[in-house]
């Protein structure tokens, strides 16, 4: 594609003979962020380390900016690549200060240029007045935004971070997070981030992709990951939800144990099709004038919500989330109305 600043066709790579990634491709547009979600070990470190140049690709291509940078023939090196990286250990310049970390890649600049974006990246990440601190001097958040600063300064293409924040505590990472999506837009950087966190993907990202097992499941938008998974490994990984059999009875609707669900079906699934239904802890409604009461059998509190889980049968449990002053405990039940606005279903192998 022509605009794509990213563009990965056919990616596999992997250690000793063994692919880790199979056959991945994506593609990512000038100042989109992405991130890549997926259980441990699924492959997305080695996915970036092989756009990065760390790692040698045994099939298909990367592409940066239009330019071949990888195949199982080429491996420009790193620095060839106009990339900016940050890990998840700080990896700072322990003997240099702050200023002079942030400055490393700003070697063709002149000693005022130099200055003048070191002072500016510093500004964006809000560490002025830190400059000649060193690395052990600042805690592991600044340490982590001076990582950041550092590799914005030369203005890459593409900004690569494999969970950056894994190291701090939620608050702080949560907090760094949205920092982040402003710094990157205000830089206009094209950036693809690791994480485990699927909020922070969802707040952060235009685009998210889901691995399992080296495979690229799902490319998509925040909201279609969330509503319109492509199979159920990317409903289950992405947020809570519960299934709930049922048959297909027409175009708009599946019949239940808990009465019809209407909305728009995602696939053409032909009437008689035994299914399961992804219902969202929103889909399911609190409500106290609602006929459908179901015994709650586990009440997660958050402060601002609570999650309650409720039992339909021995093998079926749905979720609905309120707000917290709906306080229904353990053992009674909750009134509820079925709150769908579409269906998304997936065929049973009735074997
Ligand atoms: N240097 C290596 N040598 C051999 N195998 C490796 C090496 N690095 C990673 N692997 C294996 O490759 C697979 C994918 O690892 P990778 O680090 O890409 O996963 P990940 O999705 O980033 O995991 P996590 O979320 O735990 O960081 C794993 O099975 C891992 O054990």
């Amino acid at each position: 594609m022509k605009d794509s600043l990213l563009s990965i066709e056919n990616l596999t790579c992997g250690y000793h003979q063994q692919a880790v990634v199979k056959s991945l491709s994506l593609t990512l547009a000038a100042g989109e962020i992405a991130c890549l979600l997926g259980p441990s070990g699924c492959g997305k470190t080695t996915t970036l380390r092989a756009i990065a140049g760390l790692e040698p690709v045994t099939g298909g291509s990367i592409r940066i900016q239009g330019k071949l940078v990888s195949s199982d023939s080429l491996q420009l090196p790193p620095e060839q690549r106009g990339l900016g990286m940050v890990f998840q250990e700080h990896a700072l310049f322990p003997h240099l200060t702050v200023a002079d970390n942030v400055a490393f890649g700003l070697r063709k600049l002149s000693a005022d240029e130099k200055r003048r974006r070191v002072s500016e990246c510093l500004g964006r990440v809000r560490l002025q007045g830190m400059e000649q601190r060193y690395p052990h001097e600042l805690s592991g958040g600044q340490q982590q935004r001076v990582a950041l600063a550092r590799a914005l300064a030369p203005r890459p293409a593409l900004l690569l971070l494999d969970e950056p924040f894994a190291s701090l505590d939620l608050d702080l990472r949560r907090q760094l997070a949205r920092e982040l999506g402003d710094i990157l837009r205000e830089e206009n950087v094209t950036a693809l981030m690791v994480t485990h966190d699927q909020e922070e993907a969802f707040a952060l990202a235009d685009r998210v992709g889901v691995m399992q097992s080296g495979q690229l499941e799902q490319w998509d938008t925040p909201y279609n990951i969330y509503h319109a998974p492509a199979n159920r490994f990317v409903a289950e990984f992405a947020g809570y939800g519960a299934f709930l059999r049922g048959e297909v009875t027409d175009q708009h609707s599946v019949r239940t144990s808990l009465g019809e669900l209407t909305g728009r079906h995602q696939d053409n699934l032909a009437p008689g099709t035994t299914v399961d239904v992804l219902l969202r802890p929103e889909d399911i409604v609190a409500d106290e004038t609602a006929t459908l009461a179901l015994p709650v059998t586990r009440r997660q509190f958050t402060g601002a919500s609570i999650l309650y889980h409720l039992r339909v049968s021995a093998s079926e449990t749905l979720l609905c989330q309120t707000d917290s002053h709906t306080n229904v405990l353990e053992g009674d039940t909750l009134h509820v109305r079925l709150g769908t606005k579409h269906l998304v279903s997936f065929a049973i192998n009735n074997e």
